[in-house]
């Protein structure tokens, strides 16, 4: 929608050819985005095949179905495909742009990601965005192909910086949802903000990436926003364990596989991940709120 309000021609493809046919229909899909009319040069498909032969592919999928989408897919080889999922891979610890080297070998990956609410987006609010590639003509033409008058797009060369800073960021906001749900306020959430962000920084670098990419929008910036905001799925879902409620197992919330992913490899590697591995020993019932906010309360102390 922002893309061809922007001025592009787009094509959006669904796996579902009735809710193909519904789009073209109705020009809005009412189940995800009510209220947001498709714009006219917006056209719809059912049929992979069918789509432009040119021009970068966005992936628009959750993490957990990527590997399997981009299997089935043979036609997107030599593409460029622009991965906007958050999360590692539970079943090969890997993040987005090693998926699609390893599943589309001749494909250019590249990553959007950044603090940003589909609805928002939809609805025309100022965004701002990090476009990761690591191949700089691509990211450059990425960058200008994809800003738009209201969508401002910084561009990086770090894939892994982009990818971890917006995988990592989904299981604090569970923390902080947790944090809050529970009870525990505002001042022990800032807490955790800025401890779970020393871990996504520790976990980035040792990866390989660059601390200042966990800084900008990919990192710091989409920390801030699921940490704080009521529209976030991993926050409110986080909220809902905190305070021992239920919560529709049917949405998207990256960041559970994604705790599991990541406790995996920090055992398997020596990262020093204490809220990660909280919540992923919570969500597999190895441990309670209690007993989590206790084991982290009573750390070693040490220096900041
Ligand atoms: N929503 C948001 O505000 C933001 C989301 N993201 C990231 O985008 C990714 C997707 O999230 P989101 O769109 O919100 O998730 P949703 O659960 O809302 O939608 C997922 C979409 O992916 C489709 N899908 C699921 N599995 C497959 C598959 N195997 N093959 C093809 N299509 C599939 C679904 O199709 P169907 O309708 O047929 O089930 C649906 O259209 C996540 O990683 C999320 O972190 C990033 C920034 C913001
Ligand atoms: O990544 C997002 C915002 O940048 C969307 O967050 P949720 O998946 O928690 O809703």
């Amino acid at each position: 929608v922002a893309l061809a309000r922007g001025g592009a021609a787009v094509t959006l493809w669904t796996r579902d050819p009735d809710q193909a046919t519904r789009l073209s229909a109705a020009r809005q899909n009412r189940d995800r985005l009510p209220g947001v009319d498709l714009p006219e040069s917006v056209s719809v498909t059912a049929e992979i095949g069918t789509i432009p032969a040119e021009g970068p592919v966005l992936l628009a999928l959750p993490m957990q179905q990527l590997a399997g989408f981009l299997a089935a897919q043979p036609g997107l080889d030599g593409r460029v495909l622009v991965a906007c999922c958050k999360g590692i891979d539970l079943a090969t610890l890997e993040g987005p742009a090693s998926v699609i080297r390893r599943t589309c070998a001749s494909a250019t990956p590249a990553i959007l990601t950044g603090p940003s609410f589909a609805a928002d987006i939809a609805r025309g609010m100022p965004t701002a965005l990090t476009l990761a590639c690591a191949d700089v003509a691509r990211g450059e033409a990425l960058q200008r192909g994809l800003s738009t008058p209201v969508l401002r797009l910084y561009r990086t060369t770090d894939v892994t910086g982009a990818e971890l800073g917006g995988a990592l960021k989904n299981v604090i906001a569970i923390a902080a949802g947790v944090v809050i749900g529970a009870g525990f306020g505002d001042s022990a959430r800032a807490a955790l903000m800025t401890r779970g962000y020393a871990e996504m920084t520790r976990m980035a670098e040792a990866l390989g990436a660059r601390a200042e990419t966990l800084a900008g929008l990919s990192g710091f910036g989409d920390l801030v926003l699921t940490c704080t905001s009521s529209q976030s799925r991993n926050f409110r879902f986080g909220e809902a364990l905190g305070r021992r409620g239920t919560f529709d197992p049917a949405v998207t919330v990256e960041g559970a596989a994604t705790a599991r992913a990541v406790a995996k490899l920090a055992a398997q590697r020596g990262f020093e991940m204490p809220i990660t591995r909280m919540i992923a020993a919570l969500l597999d019932r190895e441990t309670s709120i209690e007993e989590a906010a206790e084991s982290l309360l009573t750390r070693p102390l040490k220096q900041e």
